[in-house]
């Protein structure tokens, strides 16, 4: 796997080391020893898989909070999407900075989102689906959410929305929710345990 840092520390553009041969070609995509290697957890709790049907269509930006914060290895195995990261960590240099990749079936392109990041992303073909893995277990009281349009995040979308969830048109602007969130992403008080609430 070949790893790339993003302007956002400890996210990754991670490209495959492709070996082809007449037949195609073979590909890491995940290996616990290189991801440590590069400072990054290699914990897996949960795979998912998202379908979507129409361009246009527009999930987040979500995270859990600590003690359930996520890692997310992000992917597109069918269509292409626009994936965009908020950096939410309060200590960070880059805190509320984004960075946004687009991943498609073709580019075989993953993104590596570190905890205590906003995620989500837009759907730029029909019949998208995307693959991720989930480095805790998902817990609906730890959930949080910022919307998509939020004029302190700036992010812009390549496309009209077509499709949201009734959750995601509903979340709090950051003007409302940035002193729930800047306390609730603070570093250090409380560890990461999969499963286990501290
Ligand atoms: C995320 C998730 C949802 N669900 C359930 C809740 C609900 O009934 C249904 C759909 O959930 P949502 O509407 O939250 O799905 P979705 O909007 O696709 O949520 C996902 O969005 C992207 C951007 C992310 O970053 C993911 O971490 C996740 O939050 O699936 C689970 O059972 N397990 C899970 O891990």
């Amino acid at each position: 796997m070949i790893f790339k840092e993003t302007n956002l520390a400890g996210a990754f553009i991670i490209d495959l080391e492709r070996r082809e041969d007449e037949r195609g070609f073979f590909a890491r995509t995940f290996c616990q020893k290189e991801f440590a290697a590069h400072g990054l957890k290699p914990a897996i709790a949960q795979t998912n898989v998202a379908f979507n049907r129409h361009r246009g269509t527009l999930r987040g930006m979500h995270f859990q909070y600590p003690p359930a914060a996520e890692t997310k290895l992000v992917r597109c195995t069918r269509g292409a999407i626009l994936d965009i990261i908020v950096d939410l960590r309060p200590e960070s240099r880059t805190y509320l900075q984004h960075t946004a990749v687009e991943l498609t079936a073709d580019n075989h392109r993953a993104l590596f989102v570190p905890e205590r990041f906003a995620h989500g992303y837009q759907v730029l073909e029909d019949c998208t689906e995307t693959s991720y893995q989930v480095g805790e277990f998902y817990m609906p009281a730890a959930e949080g959410g910022l919307r998509y349009d939020d004029p302190r995040l700036g992010l812009s979308w390549p496309l009209p929305v077509t499709e949201m969830s009734a959750k995601d048109r509903v979340w709090p602007l950051l003007e409302e929710a940035e002193r729930e969130v800047r306390l609730r992403m603070q570093f250090g008080m409380i560890g990461t345990v999969q499963g286990a609430l501290l």
